[in-house]
């Protein structure tokens, strides 16, 4: 990993640490317009042959219904169905909080205002399959969309190469009460979602993680459908002071280094102590890793900063917006309230990032690549609509009625104004 200090960034060299670009950009831009048009004009026959290409399956059908469902759920070992139920209780349990009802607003007398939410009724869920099956991805996006109360829930996730799913995601969609799961990866899923196919249905909103090719594909069908956020290769961002432990921060930047070779884990820290003690763990721990390939690759990609101070270390996460912050030290009180653009923060020594990646109850489909300067990570709120609503009694309609008639002729728009006006004259009192 390379090692820079602070203070002798130029603006330029921090924008470009913060940029997150790869060098084949432009590859997977067109290599992803191909298969989002093909697909497009294709339909379930071009799904199957890039099923045959990505997936190395030859698919006899495009997805797994209800009761094969729930055979496979039944290979799950009992550990894990254990482990799944409590993830499944504790992101229940936080997300339920966030369904809140607003209140009315009576503006000025009679006229009144508020909001009401409504579920989006057809929702697509992308469950990453490629180098690791997510099934914690079906609960963070199943969970939130079935308390926003949705009525079709579009599931697509890889096959496996004996064209099925595996039993873990099998399991989760009996506990969400899942129809079917598409056997459909990467942007093909996304287009396939966003357009339809004679048998993916099309949607009106697309959720999930995944690759690069996932994310582009979901930037590029925006102008048909709508999409959570951009939330592409696993990034974590770390602040460490001399009270951190650097075992723990090592294994916490290897447990994004993993995910893939473009996922990114960059070490901020006011010790020079704790920079060479991490460095040092890192290559003890990561011998041990079956992935460590894909970590060591993610591992170049990534880098250390040394910051003289506090103020700095968060100056520059915050303009690297990570998609996750972690506060490796005692005192992180202080430090929250500077806290200005990241998808999810853990603080101090004992809260590991993976802990918010499976079971705590936060939301891990979280925004990368800087996105977290505008976007939040996936809630109950990114799964509804708020639509307002207005009333006027004859006393609300006296009241708003000449500031409209003003405005309106002041922007020279008669007939906004004749819409008050003719029901002035016609409510006198
Ligand atoms: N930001 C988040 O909230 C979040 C959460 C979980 C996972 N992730 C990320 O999701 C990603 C999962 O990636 P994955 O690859 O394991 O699974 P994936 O399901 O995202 O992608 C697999 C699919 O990508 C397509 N693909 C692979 N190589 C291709 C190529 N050369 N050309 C065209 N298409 C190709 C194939 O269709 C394949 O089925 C990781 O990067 C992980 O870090 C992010
Ligand atoms: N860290 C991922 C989000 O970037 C989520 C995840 C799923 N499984 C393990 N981790
Ligand atoms: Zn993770």
């Amino acid at each position: 990993m390379k090692l820079y200090n602070y203070k002798d960034l130029t603006q330029q060299k921090v924008k470009e640490l913060c940029s997150r670009k790869v060098e084949d950009d432009n590859l997977v831009f067109s290599t992803v317009k191909d298969i989002v048009n093909a697909v497009k004009n294709g339909g379930d026959t071009t799904l199957l042959s890039y099923a045959e290409q990505f997936d190395k399956v030859k698919l006899s059908s495009l997805f797994i219904g209800k009761a094969e469902l729930a055979e496979l759920a039944h290979q799950t070992p009992e550990s894990v169905k254990n482990a799944i139920d409590i993830a499944y209780q504790n992101i229940y349990k936080f997300h339920e909080t966030q369904l809140q009802v607003e209140a009315k607003v009576e503006t000025m007398p009679g006229v009144n205002c508020w909001r009401e939410t409504r579920a989006i009724e057809k929702v697509g869920l992308y469950i990453p399959g490629g180098t690791a099956v997510l099934p914690s991805t079906f609960l963070m996006l199943g969970i939130p969309a079935k308390i926003a109360g949705c009525k079709e829930i579009v599931v697509c996730s890889p096959p496996q190469n004996d064209g099925k799913i595996n039993c873990y995601i099998a399991y989760v969609s009996t506990l969400l009460d899942i129809e079917k799961v598409y056997l459909v990866g990467g942007a093909q899923a996304v287009s396939a979602m966003a357009f339809g196919t004679q048998t993916i249905p099309q949607v009106d909103k697309i959720f999930g993680p995944g690759n690069r090719y996932v994310t582009e594909a979901k930037k590029m069908v925006q102008n048909t459908v709508s999409i959570d956020m951009p939330a592409g290769p696993s990034e974590v961002l770390i602040i460490a002071d001399e009270t951190a432990n650097a075992a723990f921060v090592a294994a916490d930047l290897l447990a994004q280094a993993e995910h893939g070779s473009d996922s990114q884990a960059i070490l901020v820290s006011t010790s020079q102590q704790i920079i060479e003690e991490v460095i040092m763990e890192v290559e003890k721990q990561i011998i041990e890793l079956p992935r460590k390939d894909m970590a060591a690759r993610a591992m170049a990609n990534s880098y250390i900063v040394f910051a003289e101070t506090v103020t700095q270390a968060m100056d520059f996460s915050n303009t690297y917006a990570p998609e996750h912050l972690i506060l490796a030290c005692n005192d992180f009180e202080p430090l929250i309230p500077f806290i200005i653009n990241a998808g999810s923060v853990f603080l101090g020594n004992l809260t590991p990032e993976s802990a918010g990646d499976y079971a705590s109850g936060t939301n891990h489909t979280l925004p990368t690549s800087g996105f977290a300067r505008a976007y939040s990570g996936v809630s109950v709120d990114t799964f509804l609509k708020k639509i307002t609503f207005q009333h006027l009694s004859a006393q609300g309609l006296h009241h708003i009625g000449p500031t409209v008639e003003v405005l309106a002729a002041a922007e020279g728009l008669q007939a906004h104004k004749n819409a008050i006006t003719i029901r002035l004259k016609e409510n006198k009192n």
